[in-house]
């Protein structure tokens, strides 16, 4: 049959083309949600279509017209500056080091996201799914599974875990424009992000000051993330760099009433390397405090995916094997905490 006229063949054809595209990147493209929540069919696929090209040619984009009630992000944030202001002594008796999950509290320096650096100049609260000691995925010890940890601070859990709600809410419609920007039905990815691996990060970033050596230690060192994708609440402050295929740092404006979406590895093996999961990083040199909200979407943590159909070709053979999101984020975690 004419290549053309075979759908499967012209989907392939549309994400493998951009294989060979050699052009980099010096601004973040922008895209507005809306029409994936209408019903308008050929608006929500363009939508999708220019997911696809960020996706290749960037591997990150911000988002407008996404749905997020922004008083509860506003809350989260106010949750967020509380729980950082409490005495060092308080926020470790909710040390990442106790959870095996690694959720819970992060000191300065504690993470090492780029082994050439020295760690990261942040502090952070992880948290998730809050799964009870008895729930069947606990008991089973996946990675993913399990119970947050809570610090003695009032109004603290509530407004947090309705943010967390959101996220997970706004990273299943963004699975859907995924998928659809894929050429697979917009629904694929439902069934397997019922009880995903979905973290919330809450960071405070405190600007970057002469005792620390800018080379060593920033933010965060330049790191792809380990998920399916990110949406991040940036906040106001500028910190964030985004590395382009010249080595370039481009900055992302910060844009309060959006977000910044990214590729994570997961996707990009998905994908046999056609969406990016690119390198970023954070150095606040603004001397203001920074806070940032970022969450972490990945699908259930035992579902395997392998490279996708339209994805590999005789000549572009796939290059992963399936892995689940429990083993691929478990096993990089722990290396980013040295455990
Ligand atoms: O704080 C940010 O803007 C991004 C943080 C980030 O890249 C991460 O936590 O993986
Ligand atoms: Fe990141």
């Amino acid at each position: 049959m004419d290549e053309q006229l075979d759908i499967k063949s012209r989907n392939a054809s549309r994400l493998l083309a951009g294989a060979e595209m050699t052009e980099t990147f010096t601004s973040i493209p922008v895209i507005s949600l809306a029409p994936l929540f209408g019903g308008d069919t050929d608006a929500k696929q363009a939508v999708a279509d220019e997911i696809r090209d960020a996706c290749m040619q960037v591997g990150f984009f911000q988002i407008t017209d996404h749905g997020v009630d922004m008083e509860v992000q506003a809350g989260a944030f106010a949750a967020a500056k509380r729980f950082f202001a409490l005495p060092e002594a308080e926020k470790r008796k909710v040390s990442v080091k106790n959870s095996p999950l690694l959720r819970g509290y992060g000191g300065l320096l504690e993470e090492n996201t780029d082994p050439d650096n020295d760690g990261d100049l942040h502090e952070h609260f992880d948290l998730a799914l809050d799964l009870g000691p008895e729930d069947p995925d606990t008991l089973a010890g996946t990675y993913g599974c399990g119970p947050n940890q809570w610090p003695d601070l009032p109004d603290f859990r509530p407004p947090v875990m309705a943010y967390h709600r959101e996220m997970v809410a706004l990273s299943a419609r963004l699975f859907r424009g995924f998928a659809l920007s894929l050429d697979l039905p917009e629904d694929f990815f439902d069934p397997h992000i019922t009880r995903p691996i979905a973290e919330l990060r809450l960071a405070h970033y405190p600007p970057q000051t002469p005792v620390y050596d800018p080379e060593k230690i920033m933010g965060i060192g330049a790191h792809s993330d380990y998920d399916v994708f990110t949406v991040v609440a940036t906040g106001p402050v500028p910190a964030l760099e985004v590395q382009n295929a010249a080595d370039d740092w481009i900055a992302v404006p910060p844009m309060p009433e959006g977000f910044v979406v990214n590729v994570g590895d997961l996707l990009q093996r998905w994908t046999n390397d056609l969406y990016r999961s690119t390198f970023h990083r954070v150095v606040n040199r603004t001397g203001l405090e920074r806070y940032s909200l970022p969450f972490f979407a990945s699908t259930n943590p035992l579902w395997e995916l392998g490279v996708l159909d339209n994805c590999k070709s005789p000549e572009r053979p796939a290059r992963y094997a399936p892995i689940s999101a429990a083993e691929y984020i478990g096993t990089l975690m722990r290396e980013s905490y040295g455990l």
